[in-house]
């Protein structure tokens, strides 16, 4: 009778041998659920550290996350750190395609640094909290006029305590093989703030994690950064082509680091 408690023990190896499905939505709980746990352990360590709200606690959210990928079974080749080596604020623009996206810019964060998010995020249980914790900012991408206006302060916050910003400028996640149309917000915040530009390109995950097909199998990420991108003397009548250059030169490493070819991109609003 007693060996019935071993029953799982045997279970869960073999579905783990044998189901790539099982595999995925293992991966997937395991990830939800220690990222969850994580946050619940950061929180009062980032309470008793900042005593609330503050960047600083970035700091142990990074060292709290930096361990998770080896559960995962992924790796990161990272490139160009040395464009990381800017004093004062700086934007940083990168690609983005899954909530494992948080794992790479924990392996690169810069200190001082937050992150844009979507203010759903905020509901997220304790991983919500951790983020408020962490000073991100959070917009609401469905009314347009409150999330520039939010921007608008933040760069105005950016230079006042000399902050770094993280942004996502697909605005969306995205595996679509392929990297979005950029939205506008983080080229307005980096001429306001007349900070520069860092962008930073994750090569595509479609080799190792696929959503439809339920496959999350071991993989190695490709993390380049690029040298920045000046915006001192721009003004708002040169976002759109900031927007545009920015967009193409990460397009071309993206596609070169995921083992593409350049083919012509579909939609386009820039
Ligand atoms: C210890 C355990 C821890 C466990 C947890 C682990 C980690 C936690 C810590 C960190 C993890 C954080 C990870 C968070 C990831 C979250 C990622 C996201 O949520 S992505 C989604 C949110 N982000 C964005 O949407 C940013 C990009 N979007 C934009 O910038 C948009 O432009 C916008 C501001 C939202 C507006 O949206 P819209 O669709 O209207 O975009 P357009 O670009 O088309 O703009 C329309 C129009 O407005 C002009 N515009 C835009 N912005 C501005 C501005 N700031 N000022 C002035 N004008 C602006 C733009 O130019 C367009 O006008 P025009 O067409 O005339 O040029
Ligand atoms: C009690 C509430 C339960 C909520 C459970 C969700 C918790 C998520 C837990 C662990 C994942 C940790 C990584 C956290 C940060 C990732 C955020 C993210 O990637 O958000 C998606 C957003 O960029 C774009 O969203 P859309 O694709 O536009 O939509």
């Amino acid at each position: 009778m007693e060996v019935l408690w071993l029953l799982p023990l045997l279970v869960v190896p073999i579905l783990f041998w044998t189901s790539t499905t099982f595999v995925f939505y293992f991966k997937k709980c395991f990830y939800v659920a220690y990222m969850m746990l994580l946050a619940m352990i950061s929180i009062p360590m980032c309470i008793v550290k900042s005593g609330g709200r503050d960047i600083e606690n970035m700091r142990i959210i990074r060292f709290m996350v930096r361990h998770v990928k080896y559960f995962l079974g992924l790796r990161f080749e990272i490139s160009g750190w040395e464009h990381l080596q800017t004093g004062g604020p700086y934007v940083i623009i990168s690609n983005h395609q899954s909530s494992i996206d948080v794992l790479g810019m924990m392996e690169v964060l810069p200190d001082r640094c937050t992150t844009i998010a979507k203010k759903e995020l905020l509901w997220a249980g304790t991983v919500g909290m951790v983020c408020w914790l962490g000073g991100i900012v959070f917009i609401n991408r469905k009314k347009t006029s409150d999330a520039k206006s939010v921007m608008t302060d933040t760069a105005k916050i950016m230079l006042h305590d000399k902050i770094r910003l993280w942004v996502f400028p697909e605005g969306t996640r995205n595996q679509k093989g392929d990297i979005l149309p950029f939205k506008k917000g983080a080229f307005h915040l980096a001429v306001q703030a007349q900070a520069p530009i860092i962008p930073i390109v994750f090569s595509s995950y479609s080799n190792f994690y696929l959503r439809k097909e339920k496959e999350f199998k071991s993989g190695t990420i490709t993390l380049k950064i690029l040298p920045k991108i000046e915006t001192k003397g721009l003004t708002s009548e040169d976002v759109s082509s900031l927007c545009d250059r920015s967009y193409d030169v990460m397009r071309s490493v993206f596609l070169e680091i995921s083992g593409q070819t350049s083919q012509s991109n579909g939609p386009s609003n820039h």
